[in-house]
């Protein structure tokens, strides 16, 4: 799900950048995580400091073993070395779920200031979750539900290297939030009105990304200027190359290359709307490799389906809204924030709603009865690009 700044009216993040300030960072901070358990109150004012003045950081020491991530790194790049039809088996015209693979797109052409074209592949998938949707439920319990795997004898222990991963970021991202949450000056649990007590209603998505670089010469983007839709974005960069750049708040690009041992994380939309741009959404890109093809995992957590992003308010210090005054005074931004008329709307109808509007053959195939209000006039020729969706 992108939500560009640069095509969407909604994202409403091309934030009028100020001249030089002390936000200008040129450096994604480290987080280390064990000074969670060693030194609380340095991890907390790192933590605050990164996500309000800067949106964007490396996690270090974090609690998702050494070998899963070897194996994840190992395991994740052979999907796209399946025969084709074998892909397309699983592509996500298939999927009720919004999962399932994505084959690159030439049509998929945005971002046309910066004359970019997105250009990657990619397999999407989630937790085990079964779908429980029956008819006459509302249609976004059907978000939920298994993913597509590769049959087991084509690409042995993929589904299970892969959901072993996803279980443990899942995991780090709950620990994650009540983190957040603490450093803002809120309770551990404040966050958690957002979720649902058994996790059951989330719905995190987890997607392998390849980026086959540019080879016409053209200037090339693996995606362009966008904000996730996410809560918090949790990346693994599986190769080498120093093609992830970040916006600081001073609208430089700056570059985020791997940090073995980390993963990059930021802030996502909906983040951004439940603490009322105390924690601003972060602007990001990825430039299309010119050698081998770049390979990189991203989760992106959620809120539960029946959550409505406008329903609570949270209870923040004076001095956490004090730093939030004070960058916004720096950037010369307005402090105002007004939610939309979706953010009254259950997280999962708005989800829904992006995502049909991505995919129209998903839409047609498992939807019929939403299909005809979002397509009017029948499936459209030409794929509506995957670059307004959320995820
Ligand atoms: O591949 C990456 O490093 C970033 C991917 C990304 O920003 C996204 O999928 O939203
Ligand atoms: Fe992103």
């Amino acid at each position: 799900m992108h939500d560009n700044k640069l095509d969407n009216p909604e994202s409403g993040t091309a934030t009028p950048r100020g001249p030089d300030t002390k936000l200008d960072y040129h450096e994604i901070p480290v987080i280390d995580w064990r000074l969670s358990e060693t030194d609380k109150p340095r991890f907390l004012r790192e933590l605050r400091d990164a996500m309000i003045n800067i949106g964007f950081l490396y996690l270090g020491n974090h609690t998702v073993p050494k070998d899963v991530i070897d194996r994840v790194k190992e395991m994740a790049p052979k999907f796209f070395d399946l025969p084709p039809e074998a892909k397309d088996a699983l592509d996500m015209k298939n999927s009720a779920h919004f999962h399932g693979y994505l084959k690159v797109d030439p049509s998929n052409t945005n971002d046309t200031d910066y004359n970019y074209r997105d250009i990657r592949e990619q397999f999407n998938f989630g937790g085990a979750r079964e779908c429980h949707w029956r008819d006459g439920d509302p249609e976004y319990l059907k978000l939920h539900g298994e993913a597509l795997w590769p049959p087991e004898e084509l690409l042995p222990g993929f589904r299970d290297t892969l959901l072993a991963y996803y279980n443990h970021v899942e995991d780090l991202s709950y620990k994650f939030t009540q983190l957040v949450s603490e450093s803002l000056g809120l309770s551990p649990e404040a966050l958690d009105v957002f979720f649902d007590e058994d996790h059951q209603k989330l719905q995190p998505r987890c997607k392998v990304l390849r980026y086959p670089g540019s080879t016409d010469g053209k200037l090339g983007s693996g995606i362009g200027a966008h904000v996730d839709g996410s809560f918090l974005t949790y990346l693994l960069q599986v190769t080498d190359h120093r093609t992830l750049e970040v916006q600081n708040l001073s609208g430089d690009w700056i570059p985020v290359p791997p940090k073995d041992g980390t993963f990059v994380i930021n802030l996502g939309k909906t983040l951004e709307k439940v603490t009322r741009r105390v924690l601003p959404a972060t602007p990001h890109r990825v430039l299309a490799p010119t050698g081998p093809p770049r390979f990189s995992i991203a989760f992106f957590s959620s809120v539960g389906l029946d959550v409505k992003l406008a329903g609570h308010d949270l209870d923040f210090p004076p001095e956490v809204l004090n730093m939030k005054a004070a960058r916004d005074k720096k950037l010369g931004v307005s402090g105002e924030f007004a939610f939309s008329e979706k953010d009254n709307e259950l997280s999962g109808e708005v989800v829904l709603t992006r995502k049909l509007r991505s995919h129209a053959d998903v839409a047609e195939k498992f939807y019929p009865k939403l299909f005809p209000k979002y397509y009017p006039n029948g499936r459209p020729e030409k794929p509506v690009t995957g670059r307004k969706e959320f995820k």
